[in-house]
């Protein structure tokens, strides 16, 4: 590990003695759950969805019966976000990137999951999304976005649509402002908001490029992502400074850009002078369709 990381850029360092840190954090936070479920000796050749940590840690899933999984792309900070139904082992993935194909398809194998659907919350410009390739190497494979994003998929999805996995789904709320293809989609109790690039830890999605509109933006945060419950957790697309998650009740209260006024939100976005994307020249196009562009 040592060797390796002197390697690595500092940033890229920092970042993940970071997620070292979190992970071993993680583990002891979530200790009396494993012990609460496993045993030595009772846990050898059990199912990976019922024994995992993560899944008996109720800080990361409060579903009964749903397996979640938060993983990490680090070139451009972006999470993807894994589901399933324990029962039937139907999964869904939500915003995969190419860089991480293998790493993403592997957990899939490894935990004998059937891939239902890859869904992407808009039409990415930091990165390329791995949904068309993934559809050529799982068979039965189906991609989703909205019908407002202007890209191609198998499914193009509408406010209120669902997208099953055995017993359990995720709602679409159309959350337009940062692209006005972008959704929010909430786990069937509530419990679960995967955000994309409209709500952000703190922050939120830029509106500076693609269809940009910070006025829609903020009526999208306030009227549909905001009037979720309080304890309802929220997974971005990304994050920059390594937060791994919040609740709609902290954002409403904590977020410095939606605890202002409309005129003052649009003020702050119009005036964030972002350099653009590194990629986005490339992503565009590509994700326009599914990503897989050469073809
Ligand atoms: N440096 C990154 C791009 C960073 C960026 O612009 N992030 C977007 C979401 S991805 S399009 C954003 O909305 N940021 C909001 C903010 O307040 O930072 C790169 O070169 O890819």
């Amino acid at each position: 590990m040592c060797s390796l990381m002197s390697r690595v850029r500092p940033v890229q360092r920092a970042l993940a003695v970071s997620l070292q840190l979190r992970r071993n954090t993680e583990s002891s936070k979530c200790a009396p759950a494993e012990n609460r479920w496993s045993s030595p000796g009772v846990n050898a050749g059990a199912d990976p969805l019922r024994t995992t940590r993560r899944f008996y840690c109720s800080r990361m899933a409060s579903s009964k019966g749903l397996f979640f999984r938060q993983l990490f792309e680090s070139e451009s900070s972006t999470y993807t976000y894994l589901l399933a139904d324990v029962e039937t082992r139907e999964a869904v993935l939500i915003d995969p990137v190419l860089e991480t194909i293998d790493r993403d398809l592997k957990l899939i194998h490894e935990l004998g999951l059937h891939l239902n659907v890859a869904v992407n919350t808009h039409c990415h410009a930091d990165h390329i999304t791995s949904t068309g390739l993934m559809k050529t190497k799982l068979v039965g494979l189906k991609s989703a976005i909205s019908k407002f994003s202007g890209a191609t998929a198998d499914i193009l999805l509408s406010e209120n649509d669902k997208i099953t996995f055995g017993k359990h789904f995720l709602t679409v709320l159309e959350t337009p402002g940062h692209t006005d293809g972008c959704v929010s989609l909430v786990v069937d109790d509530r419990s679960m908001v995967f955000t994309g690039d409209a709500l952000l830890i703190r922050g939120c999605g830029r509106t500076d490029f693609q269809q940009g509109s910070p006025e829609k933006l903020f009526g999208s945060i306030h009227q549909k992502i905001f009037t979720l419950p309080d304890e309802c957790l929220v997974y971005p697309a990304h994050d920059y400074i390594g937060q791994l998650m919040s609740t709609v009740g902290e954002e409403r209260k904590f977020n410095p850009r939606l605890t202002k006024s409309l005129d003052e939100f649009v003020n702050i976005m119009n005036n964030l002078n972002l350099p653009k994307p590194k990629k986005i020249d490339i992503s565009v196009p590509a994700n326009l369709v599914c990503g897989v562009y050469h073809v």
